[in-house]
C-alpha cells in the first residue's frame, strides 16, 4: 500500500486540515457524480479496472513498483484498463496491439504528454521538449536538439568523439587502479562520473580539472539528477487532485523547486562564463550550449528559459538512462559468466588483446549490440515511457479513452510477453542475433526508445555511448563477485528503471601490456 495518505495524520496538526479536508470531500463528491453520470452514457464504454473507493478511487492500493503492480492488473482487467488516481482517470495499455493503435494510428492525438507538476516546476514551466505539448514550441526544440547536438554527423565529429574516449580511458586508468589493489569498485558510481562527463562537456565543454575536483561537481549533479528525477517519479496528491496543488501537501514541489533552483545557479554561472569567453568570437565555441545561444539570438520565440530547459533535458535525460542500462547490463552478465566470455571472444577477435576499444569497433560488434537490446528489452530505462495525454477522446482496444486522461504504456510488460518471446524472462541476447529488431520504434513488440513523434531524442548518443562503454569494461577487465555468490538484479521503479541496490564487483586485469590501461 502506499503511503500518500500519511499526510492527511500530518496535516491533522495543521491549521489548513479542516478547510483542505472539506474541499476535498465536497468537490470530489460533486467530481465523483458527475463522472459516474457521464460515464454510464459513454459507448464504447471506459476500460474495465479493479474497484476503488469514492473520492480516492484506486490510490490507496498503489504498489510503489508500477511496472509490476500494473502486469499483475493486466492479467486480471485485461491489455487496455482503468484505474482512477483520485481525480485522474488512467489507463494502461499492456498489448502491442493496443500500443500501435496509440503510437502509430492516432500518434498526433497521442502526442502530449501528461505533465506532472514536479516536472513542469523542474523545467521552467515545462518549456523543454520532454513535457512541452505537441505545439509550435516542441518541433522547434526538438530540430535544434537532434539535427544541431544529437545527430550522428555531430556526435561523430573528430572533437566529440575525442572527448568521450578521454572520458572512458580515465575511467580504465582508474579501474586499473583498483584492479592492481584488489579492491572493489561501485561500477555505477564510476559509470556515471564517465557519462556526466560526456554530457556536461558536449553541453559547455567545461572540463573539470583535477579529479577532486570532478568528483566534487560530480556528486553535486549526482545528488541534484537523483533528487529531481526520484520527486517527478513519486506519486503525488497534486497530481490527482489539482484542486490541491497549491497546498503542497507532501512537500513534493518545494523539493523539486529547491533543487532546480541549485541547477540553475550552476546553470547561470556556466552560460555566462560561456558568454564572457565568446564576447567577439561568437561561434567559436564549439559545444552545444553555442549552439543553444546562437539559436535562441536568431529566433525570437526561444528564451533563456528554453535554453536552460533543454540543459536540464540533455541532462538529466543523457546520464541516468544510459547509465542504467550499462550497469543492468554489467549485472546481468556477472551472473552469467558464460555470456560475459563470448562477449570478450567477439571483442577479441574484432578489436585484438593487444588493442583498445575505439568507436569504430563498436559496429563490429553484433553480439554486445545484443546485449544491449536484450538489457532494453528486461529492464527497459523508462518502463511505463513517459505518460501520454490524448488531445482528443478515442476509442483504443474497443474501450472509450476520454482526453485529458492519463495513458501509461507497460513497454516493461509487453517486452516480457510470453506469446512473443521465449522463455521471456531469461538473459539471452542470442534472440537479438538473427531477429531484425532495432531501436526504431516500429515494431511494438519492442521499443525501449518509445515510438512516433516522441521517440527519445537521443538514441544515437545513447547508443554510442552504451556500446562504446559496455565494450571497453568487457574488452579491458574480467569482473569478479565473492565465490559463490550472485549479483542482486531486483529492480527499483520510477520514472527510469535502476538496479535496487548498486553493483559492486571487482575488476581483474584482461590484457597484458601495462599501456592498454593508459
Ligand atoms: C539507453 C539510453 C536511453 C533510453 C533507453 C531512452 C529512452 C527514452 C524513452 C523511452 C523516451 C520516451 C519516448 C516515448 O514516450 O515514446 C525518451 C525520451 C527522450 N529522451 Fe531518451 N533514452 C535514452 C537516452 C537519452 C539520451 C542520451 C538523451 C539526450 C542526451 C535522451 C533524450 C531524450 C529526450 C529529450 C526525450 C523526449 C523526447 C520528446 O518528448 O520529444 N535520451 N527516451
Amino acid at each position: 500500500m502506499t503511503d500518500i495518505f500519511t499526510f492527511f495524520t500530518i496535516q491533522n496538526r495543521n491549521d489548513h486540515f479542516d478547510f483542505v479536508l472539506a474541499t476535498i470531500v465536497i468537490s470530489s463528491v460533486f467530481w465523483y457524480i458527475w463522472v459516474y453520470v457521464k460515464s454510464k452514457r459513454l459507448f464504447p464504454p471506459l476500460p474495465p479496472g479493479p474497484r476503488g473507493l469514492p473520492i480516492v478511487g484506486n490510490l490507496p492500493f498503489l504498489h510503489p513498483e508500477l511496472h509490476t503492480y500494473f502486469h499483475s492488473l493486466a492479467q486480471k482487467h485485461g491489455p487496455v484498463f482503468k484505474l482512477w488516481l483520485g481525480a485522474k482517470l488512467t489507463i494502461v495499455i499492456t498489448s502491442s496491439e493496443a500500443t500501435r493503435d496509440i503510437l502509430r494510428t492516432n500518434d498526433v492525438i497521442f502526442a502530449n504528454d501528461d505533465v506532472p507538476v514536479a516536472g513542469s516546476l523542474s523545467t521552467y514551466g515545462g518549456v523543454d521538449i520532454v513535457w512541452s505539448p505537441y505545439g509550435p514550441e516542441w518541433p522547434m526544440l526538438r530540430k535544434i536538439c537532434i539535427n544541431k547536438m544529437l545527430s550522428n554527423a555531430t556526435l561523430d565529429s573528430n572533437s566529440f568523439s575525442a572527448l568521450r574516449r578521454q572520458e572512458t580511458r580515465r575511467t580504465v586508468r582508474y579501474l586499473a587502479d583498483r584492479a592492481r589493489a584488489g579492491l572493489a569498485v561501485n561500477v555505477g558510481e564510476q559509470i556515471f562520473v564517465t557519462i556526466l562527463n560526456v554530457v556536461t562537456q558536449m553541453l559547455w565543454g567545461e572540463t573539470v580539472a583535477d579529479d577532486e575536483e570532478r568528483e566534487k561537481v560530480g556528486a553535486e549533479f549526482l545528488e541534484l539528477i537523483t533528487e529531481i528525477i526520484d520527486v517527478v517519479g513519486k506519486p503525488n496528491v497534486s497530481d490527482f487532485f489539482p484542486v490541491l496543488s497549491r497546498f503542497d501537501l507532501q512537500g513534493l514541489a518545494k523539493r523539486v523547486r529547491r533543487s532546480a533552483q541549485r541547477m540553475d545557479r550552476m546553470f547561470d554561472r556556466i552560460i555566462s562564463q560561456r558568454m564572457g569567453m565568446d564576447k567577439g568570437s561568437k561561434g567559436n565555441g564549439g559545444d552545444f550550449l553555442m549552439v543553444l545561444l546562437n539559436a535562441k539570438d536568431e529566433d525570437e520565440n526561444m528564451s533563456m528559459n528554453h535554453v536552460k530547459a533543454l540543459l536540464m533535458d540533455m541532462v538529466l535525460g543523457g546520464t541516468d538512462t544510459s547509465l542504467n542500462t550499462i550497469e543492468f547490463a554489467m549485472a546481468e552478465l556477472i551472473n552469467k559468466l558464460e555470456i560475459m566470455k563470448r562477449a570478450q571472444q567477439e571483442l577479441d577477435k574484432v578489436v585484438g588483446k593487444n588493442n583498445i576499444v575505439e568507436e569504430k569497433h563498436i559496429t563490429k560488434l553484433p553480439y554486445i549490440l545484443s546485449i544491449m537490446k536484450e538489457t532494453l528489452r528486461l529492464h527497459p530505462a523508462l518502463p511505463l515511457l513517459i505518460p501520454r495525454c490524448p488531445s482528443e477522446t478515442t476509442v483504443i482496444g474497443g474501450y472509450t479513452i476520454p482526453n485529458d486522461s492519463k495513458v501509461f504504456i507497460n513497454v516493461w510488460a509487453i517486452h516480457r510477453n510470453p506469446n512473443v518471446w521465449e522463455n521471456p524472462l531469461e538473459f539471452n541476447p542470442d534472440r537479438f542475433l538473427d531477429k531484425g529488431y532495432d531501436f526504431s520504434g516500429n515494431d511494438y513488440s519492442y521499443f525501449p526508445f518509445g515510438s512516433g513523434r516522441r521517440i527519445c531524442a537521443g538514441m544515437a548518443m545513447a547508443e554510442k555511448v552504451v556500446l562504446y562503454n559496455l565494450a571497453t569494461l568487457l574488452h579491458s577487465f574480467d569482473w569478479r563477485i565473492g565465490e559463490g555468490e550472485k549479483v542482486e538484479l531486483e529492480e527499483k521503479f520510477g520514472i527510469l528503471l535502476k538496479l535496487k541496490n548498486p553493483l559492486v564487483a571487482t575488476p581483474v586485469l584482461r590484457l597484458s601490456d601495462p599501456n592498454l590501461f593508459l
